[in-house]
């Protein structure tokens, strides 16, 4: 048996002897992770804002990533971002564990000890899992379960090595565990909401069995436990073959919108008063959404007077669906189809967005036009593009939200466009940040809604 570290007890060893440790290893790693959200800055400064030894062999980790200032309005440089870690320190870890290895320290407490990604180690794994069975706390993280669910032991955990915003451990084809990596001071809305769901009866929507928080340094959520959909496939994978065999997706695309109809009528009666801006308030907030991707993104700056008309569409429209709690990252990633049924899941809202924004009442159209804006991503998947195959989806999806919601996305011009437009915005911002190489698909769509006349 390798040998382990155990830090007893874990506050002698103290933040700044953790850093002296760990920073140099970390500072290398974490801009290489895909849930670092901050790729476009080298992390210059870190700090561990807390950690606990969650088992011998296993600390959790809250750190804060600050960058280089860059020019911003003002000039106040960027705020830093909190990341979980879980790290495996060993002073010989197994080979297999040779892909999460990040380094050995060479200073500080856990000097000469192997430091790894400790979510790629079995044992690890499968310790969390127990931990996460019992209610309780270790240190300032509190542990808390449905007392309904009984979740069994021993259940083989599988990392899930998909490109994610979060990282997600199967465990025996039966739970998965999402342990969110950037971490804001809040509730997260990916529990709150299935939470909230699974009161209300919805059963689109795995119900969380087990979840963790931290008290420290400010109350925030850190992971969510629930039911795994074994023989479910997402969404994207689906389009994705229908296209790769010339087949239509509308039959889906309507279900789909049935569906969503459903969790957007659930998520109203969860959430009831929810409130919500006015358009020319949304619209504002479009704007300025724009204008920061513009400065961020130069191939956007040409399309920003065009695009800046769907908002001021938007502003002077004063109709529509009321707002409420909304998904407000949606697109064919976050659906899953097992036999006939839609779940969605991954209610987080859009990662980069401050968490109390993701949590207010929305226009349920924001989900409508995630959605509408996937089936151009999955048509722009094949060469040559097949733009009819995304239209027939658009108007199928809207047809069967209509059918259930009892009001017409399709009769919402004006805040369809904004929303597409302020999505397909997001889009590139992403894009740039994480897969530039996928950023032409966005711009197609910006370059078409700049010239759109309704
Ligand atoms: N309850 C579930 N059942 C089956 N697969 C799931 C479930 N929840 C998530 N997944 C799978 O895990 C992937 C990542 O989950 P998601 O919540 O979208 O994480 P992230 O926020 O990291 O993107 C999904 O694309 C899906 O394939
Ligand atoms: O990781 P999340 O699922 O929380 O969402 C982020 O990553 C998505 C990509 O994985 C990104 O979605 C964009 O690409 C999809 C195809 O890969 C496409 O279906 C979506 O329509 C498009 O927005 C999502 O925007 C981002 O928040």
């Amino acid at each position: 048996m390798p040998k382990t570290i155990t830090l007893s007890p874990p506050a002698a060893t103290g933040t700044d002897g953790l850093l002296a440790s760990l920073g140099g290893l970390l500072r290398d790693w974490l801009p290489r992770q895909r849930w670092f959200a901050g790729k476009d800055r080298p992390a210059t400064d870190l700090s561990v804002l807390s950690v606990t030894e969650l088992f011998p062999g296993c600390l959790h980790l809250l750190v804060n990533a600050s960058h280089a200032p860059v020019p911003t309005p003002g000039g106040t440089p960027p705020p830093g971002d909190c990341y979980q870690l879980l790290l495996g320190v060993r002073e010989r870890p197994a080979p297999a564990l040779d892909r999460a290895y990040i380094g050995r320290a060479e200073h500080g407490p856990l000097a000469g000890f192997a430091v790894y990604d400790a979510l790629h180690d079995p044992r690890c794994a499968h310790l969390l899992l127990e931990r996460l069975r019992q209610p309780g706390k270790a240190g300032p993280l509190r542990f808390g379960v449905d007392e309904a669910a009984e979740v069994p032991g021993g259940l083989a955990p599988r990392l899930l090595t998909s490109e994610q915003s979060n990282s997600s451990i199967v465990y025996g084809d039966s739970y998965i565990l999402k342990l969110f990596r950037r971490i804001q001071a809040g509730v997260n809305p990916d529990l709150e909401v299935p939470q909230a769901l699974a009161a209300q009866g919805c059963a689109r929507v795995p119900a969380p069995v087990a979840w963790f928080c931290t008290t420290a340094p400010r109350p925030a959520t850190l992971g969510v436990l629930q039911p795994f959909l074994p023989d479910a496939v997402d969404g994207w994978e689906l389009a994705l073959g229908a296209l790769a065999r010339g087949d239509g997706f509308t039959t889906e695309a309507s279900e789909l919108g049935g569906a969503m109809a459903e969790v957007h009528l659930a998520l109203a009666g969860a959430f009831p008063a929810a409130g919500g801006d006015e358009n020319g308030v949304t619209a504002d907030a479009m704007c300025v959404r724009l204008d920061a991707a513009a400065r961020a993104v130069p191939g956007l700056r040409p399309y920003v007077p065009g695009l800046r008309a769907a908002f001021g569409a938007l502003a002077a429209h004063d109709s529509g669906p009321a707002a409420q709690r909304v998904h407000g990252d949606l697109h064919l990633g976050q659906v899953l189809r097992a036999g006939t049924d839609w779940f969605v899941i991954d209610f987080e809202g859009e990662p980069s967005r401050p968490l109390a924004e993701r949590r207010t009442a929305q226009s349920p159209v924001r989900d409508i036009a995630g959605m509408l804006r996937s089936f151009d991503y999955a048509a722009r998947q094949r060469r040559p593009w097949r733009p009819e195959w995304a239209s027939r989806c658009r108007e199928a999806f809207c047809a069967g939200y209509a059918a259930r919601a009892g009001w017409d996305p399709r009769k919402e011009h004006a805040l369809l466009r904004a929303h597409e437009t302020d999505r397909a915005v997001y889009e590139v911002l992403y894009e740039a940040r994480h897969r530039p190489d996928w950023l032409p698909v966005p711009m197609a769509a910006i370059e078409r809604l700049a010239e759109w006349r309704g």
